[in-house]
């Protein structure tokens, strides 16, 4: 039988800000199911590289492909309805509605035509029932009836990641998740993020190694824009040149990076 190819292709992926070469003919892939980090010190080119994954900046050149499909020149919701889900975009919370409605609003967003004429997302069935779902799949089921705006900030980035999940992403693109948590809300984070493994595969950007070596089943070391090493994690904590350039002897990154 043949193995499944991949569900991300980068394929020499290249873009430039005036003099600065922030994604340098960058390939790599991500497999169906699989977390995959990108790290690297500041300004290798993570942010950039992923906002062209999602559509939201133009290569200049190279191609992505999403299950075998070329989408380097859709636009982003396009690519969204192809399975790419982008989390942490603070400004589609609508602060004044309940948890559960902001939720339900982004199931109806993702369903279609069959739901554009129901108006109100905030007592269907069909959107709530599958909102409570993805509620409990991040752990804020016992805050659904709150005002989003009344959330803790560590809630805030759950609530984004239940309303990316409302879309059924098979590709979760992830730009420093835990960014701006404490140490115990990163850490529930982390976990949800563990019990999403498997079900969704995830494109991660993260500074914190801690948290990469608890999720990422491989990691891609980007320097200057270009691919420094990519492999398991094991294989990237061992690589002398990911070592010298990034994470120095003792296998911890650079601070604060
Ligand atoms: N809109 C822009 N205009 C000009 N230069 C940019 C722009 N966006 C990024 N850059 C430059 O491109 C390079 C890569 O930036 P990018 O933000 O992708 O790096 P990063 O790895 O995500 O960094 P960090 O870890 O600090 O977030 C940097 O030199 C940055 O200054």
């Amino acid at each position: 039988m043949r193995a499944p190819g991949p569900l991300l292709e980068v394929e020499g992926l290249s873009k430039a800000f005036g003099g600065v070469t922030a994604s340098d003919a960058l390939s790599f892939t991500v497999m169906p199911g699989e977390v995959h980090a990108l790290i690297g010190p500041n300004g290798a080119g993570k942010t950039t590289a992923v906002a062209q994954i999602a559509g939201e900046l133009k290569p200049d050149d190279g191609r992505i492909r999403l299950d075998g499909r070329e989408i380097s020149h859709l636009p982003v919701h396009r690519r969204a309805l192809l399975g790419l889900g982008r989390s942490f975009q603070i400004t589609s919370v609508l602060p004044d509605f309940s948890v559960l409605d902001n939720v339900a609003l982004a199931v109806q967003a993702h369903a279609g035509h069959s739901f554009r004429l129901i108006r109100n997302a905030r007592r269907d069935a069909r959107l709530r029932d599958p909102a409570r779902a993805m509620l409990t799949r991040v752990g804020l089921a016992a805050v659904a009836g709150r005002a989003a705006g009344a959330l803790s900030h560590g809630e805030k980035r759950k609530l984004e990641l239940a309303m990316a999940l409302a879309g059924h992403p098979r590709l979760l693109l992830l730009d420093e998740p835990m960014a701006g948590m404490g140490g115990e809300d990163s850490a529930r984070m982390v976990e949800v993020l563990q019990g999403l493994k498997g079900t969704v595969a995830m494109l991660l950007v993260e500074h914190d190694m801690d948290v990469v070596f608890a999720l990422a089943d491989r990691i891609t070391v980007l320097d200057g824009g270009r691919v420094l090493a990519t492999g398991d994690p094991e294989a990237v904590r061992a690589d002398p040149a990911v070592i010298a350039a990034y994470l120095g002897e003792e296998g911890v990154a650079c601070q604060p990076c």
